[in-house]
């Protein structure tokens, strides 16, 4: 019998999601795989709730109930008190600030399983240093859903890599988010706002929907896919087309975008005029690994293509490798939402336990 004890920081839709997913198929787990899942602390940016028990459906009102203010500190105070192993901290949260935690988290006996892509696209520094701390203390790190969500691709791209296959280019619809945005604002004439509103409020965007429109999160996602395979470079290097207009970027609150985000219309509604009726938009990342180069762009596509026929929130990845040549490596599916990311934070959790010891 093994027992992991997961502390989770961030209980905003992923959170949530993994907790309710956890309570479902927490039995089934134990009986296939003979592993207890504990979540012994909730955490969101404010308050922390200390669960002595086992957590069950009441989970949400005895956070809010019992939850009171923390420090790092006193979280890890309390799993030594408690005598915690087999220790794993989520970071659900899409917090900058949060993952320069990573590292005394780490030399506390954490391993770490992140849906939070930030970590993996700070600097080239802090990414080596990361992962030196990790060796050092013999901890692992698990971030499948940073790059498509559930989809498997970062282990898909990790395992050709070090079976030594040659990766020429990645291409692909990288933003679950922007896709359901595109499918719904190219085959209607709803507002480009009413549109990302509703996207926004379905879970499906970035908390700070800018990240998506601007085209950071696709930005994000290409680097660490290129940092997978040897490619260094920082996300300044990245070349993006932004769709957020300078006076409602990131140097105003999201509040304010939001109540403003009418203002994006007359551009979008513009672009959406021109296409011709076998036409959609489409937003690309695109890595191409000869030149090095790195680029998210707004496109036109026919609705015909691959990408162009994609439906609802769904990403699109195409590896191309030496191997097998013109016709890519192609991983498809829904690229966001809380169901899929939390399930694929939960495959990494169990990835983890597997290497633990029994308790
Ligand atoms: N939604 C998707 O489809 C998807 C897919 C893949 C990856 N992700 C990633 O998953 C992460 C979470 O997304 P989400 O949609 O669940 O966000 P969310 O609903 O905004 O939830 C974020 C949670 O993190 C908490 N938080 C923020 N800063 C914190 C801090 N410093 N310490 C502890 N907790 C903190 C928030 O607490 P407060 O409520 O107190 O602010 C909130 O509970 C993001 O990094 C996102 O990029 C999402
Ligand atoms: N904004 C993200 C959600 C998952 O990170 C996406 O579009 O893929």
């Amino acid at each position: 019998m093994k027992k992991i004890n997961i502390v989770l920081f961030g209980v905003g839709n992923v959170g949530s999601a993994l907790i309710n997913q956890i309570l479902e198929a927490r039995s089934k787990i134990l009986n296939s795989s003979q592993l207890e899942i504990n979540i012994a602390v909730l955490v969101n940016s404010k308050i922390a709730f200390y669960n002595n028990n086992t957590i069950n459906n009441s989970w949400e009102a005895d956070f809010k109930t019992y939850g009171y203010p923390y420090k790092l500190s006193h979280i890890l105070n309390h799993v030594k008190k408690e005598k915690l192993t087999n220790l794993i901290a989520v970071d659900a949260t899409a917090s900058e600030d949060f993952v320069k935690n990573y590292k005394e988290l780490i030399r506390n006996g954490f391993h770490i399983v992140a849906a939070n892509k930030t970590a993996n696209t700070l600097s080239d520094k802090f990414y080596k240093e990361l992962r030196i701390e990790l060796k050092k203390h013999n901890k692992q790190f698990l971030y499948e859903t940073n790059v498509g969500a559930g989809l498997p691709v970062i282990k898909t791209v990790q395992d050709l890599h070090l079976a030594g296959e040659e990766i020429t280019k990645i291409r692909g619809i990288f933003s679950g988010s922007l896709s359901y945005i595109f499918n719904t604002f190219s085959n209607n004439n709803k507002s480009f706002s009413e549109v990302l509103e509703d996207a926004r409020t379905r879970g499906l965007t970035e908390p700070d929907p800018r990240i998506d429109l601007s085209g950071k999160d696709v930005g994000r996602k290409l680097l660490i896919l290129a940092r997978e395979i040897n490619i260094l470079k920082e996300l300044s290097e990245v070349r993006i087309e932004s769709l957020v207009p300078n006076h409602l970027n990131g140097k105003s609150s999201i509040s304010h975008f939001i109540e403003n985000q009418q203002e994006l219309n007359l551009n979008f509604e513009e672009r959406r005029s021109k296409l011709k009726s076998d036409e959609v938009l489409r937003h690309i990342g695109e890595l191409d690994v000869a030149s090095g180069e790195l680029e998210v762009k707004l496109v036109t596509e026919k609705r015909s293509s691959p990408f162009g026929s994609l439906q609802e929130a769904d990403a699109s990845f195409e590896i191309y490798t030496k191997s097998y040549g013109n016709r890519p490596i192609v991983i498809q599916g829904a690229g966001a939402g809380a169901a899929v990311t939390s399930r694929g934070v939960l495959s990494d959790l169990l990835k983890i336990s597997e290497k633990l010891e029994c308790i």
